[in-house]
Order: C-alpha cells, then structure tokens, then sequence
C-alpha cells in the first residue's frame, strides 16, 4: 500500500508541481483485475480502487494497519463508479449500480468485490473505498445512487449548478467516522464547490469521474490565501488536508465523490471564505 505522511501547510510554498502531485494526488488507483490502495497520514484514511474482471477480488489486509483482516479495527465507505457489481459482506451480496453507496462496518472479514455487468458503457464495475478506524461497530447499509439526502446547489448562471448526494452521515447512514457522497454538475455548470471552504475538523478526499478521457478538472488545493493547482484526470483522487481549499473546474461535465474523515461528521460545519479572498 502506498504511504503518504501528512503534510503541513508551511510545506506547500517549497513544492513544485511534482512534488504537489506526489503528495496529493492518487493516480491509477484502478487497474483492471487489482485491489490498489492509499494510506494518507491525515486522519489515517485509506483509500483504494477495486477492479474486478472476470473473478471475484477479496480485500484482504495489509501490513501496514497490522490487523487479521482489513475491517478489524476499521470501517469503510464504497461508491461504485463502474458498471453494476456486487459487493459480498460475510456471505451477504449487495448489488451497486453505478452511483450507489455501502457503508461497511467494522467487524466484516470477508469481503469480496465482483463485476457483473462489464459490457454496457460503464464498462465493469469500479469500487472506490474510503476507509478510517472505527470505534465500534454500524450496520452494513447500500444506499442506491440518488436515494441519499439531496442538495440541489449553486447555479447555472455562476455555472457551479450541481446535485449533491450524501450517503453516509448524521441523519443517513450511520458510521464512525466517515461521511461519504456523490455530487454530479448539472450540464454546462463546471464548477464544484465554488465558493470553496476549508474544515480543520475534517480530512476530504475527492474522486473525479464520469470526465471525458481528454477532459481534465483544474483542482485548487492549499491554505485560501496560498492556493496552488493539480491538475486531474478521470478517476483520479486528491487528498486534502484539513487546512486545504478543495474546488475544482473541469474543462467538461463530471462527477465526484467526496468523501471525509476527523473529528466530527458535521457537513455544514465548513470554515467558508469569500471568493475574493482566495491568493
Ligand atoms: O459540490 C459541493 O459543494 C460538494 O460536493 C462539497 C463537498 O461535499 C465538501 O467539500 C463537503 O465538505
Ligand atoms: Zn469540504
């Protein structure tokens, strides 16, 4: 499993663009016929990509959280952005669409991913899993894609219109830790989570997908008065700390899930900022 300490802002002015990209973003976190993982130092989060074809993929442990199984001490959210799949938790099938969300307690130790449907447009089905340590034990829930709480945001006329869909939260499903959706821009809105906010409280990872392959999402990371960039590409992830900015435009229409994890599961508990204040 790939390592990635965590950083502190004072570090941000000294990186160039590959060292921005090193620590920041997680590339080819899917490959067909592989279970490929993070582990990022903030709030000890793990994220990986699970790509079955043809045979089941189990996730097992991995050395590096020195547990039997990957559930032991941990729980997970799982949003597939593939075509449909199944997700065996302890002998019970969980069948995602594309967009749908399960939330895996801590406790489960065996747990498989399969592709049951690789030949529509979405290809095979593509586990994204985010992960943090939990304290106890929720039940293992599927929330089918759109049935979560919405928030339709922004508009079209500041081209940031979009769809937010939460999954895992206070007044959802119930976890630890984790809270966990999806947001999809409305089309020709670009813009995600413009005006942007930082949460010290909380670690969020992002997921850009369903991007055209030539397509890129300009990301602003950093503190609000020292942002920098990262350019990314279609299932690509970015780990942003506590103290970063996290908002994107994409050069056409995407998705992404956004997913958190810290000291407390409060949404709306963001530290926003006017535009105009960004550097
Ligand atoms: O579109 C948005 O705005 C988001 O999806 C915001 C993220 O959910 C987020 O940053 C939550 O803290
Ligand atoms: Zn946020």
């Amino acid at each position: 499993m790939d390592q990635r300490y965590a950083t502190s802002p004072d570090n941000v002015p000294g990186m160039d663009t590959a060292e921005l990209r090193r620590r920041y973003l997680v590339q080819d976190l899917f490959a067909p016929g592989e279970v490929r993982a993070v582990y990022t130092h903030h709030d000890r989060v793990v994220l990986a990509g699970i790509s079955p074809v043809g045979t089941p993929l189990e996730l097992g442990t991995f050395p590096e959280i020195r547990s039997e199984h990957f559930f032991d001490h941990r729980e997970a959210g799982i949003v597939n952005v593939g075509g449909t799949g199944t997700v065996t938790v302890d002998g019970v099938e969980h069948v995602l669409t594309k967009g749908s969300c399960l939330y895996v307690g801590r406790g489960a130790q065996v747990v498989s991913f399969a592709a049951t449907d690789a030949d529509g447009d979405d290809g095979a089905a593509s586990f994204y899993l985010i992960s943090a340590p939990a304290h106890t034990a929720y039940p293992t829930t599927l929330v089918e894609a759109g049935q979560g709480t919405q928030r339709e945001l922004g508009d079209a006329l500041t081209s940031n219109r979009r769809t937010l869909n939460q999954y895992i939260h206070e007044q959802g499903v119930r976890s630890c830790q984790v809270v966990m959706g999806v947001t999809r821009l409305h089309p020709g809105s670009m813009w995600n989570t413009m005006p942007a906010h930082t949460h010290d409280r909380r670690t969020e990872c992002y997921l850009y997908f369903d991007l055209p392959a030539d397509a890129r999402v300009i990301h602003l990371m950093g503190e609000p008065t020292e942002s920098r960039h990262l350019v990314v590409g279609d299932r690509e992830a970015v780990i942003s700390p506590s103290w970063s900015v996290h908002s994107g435009v994409g050069s056409a229409s995407y998705a992404f899930v956004w997913a958190m994890a810290g000291e407390n599961q409060s949404f709306d508990d963001m530290d926003g900022f006017a535009i105009s204040d960004l550097r």
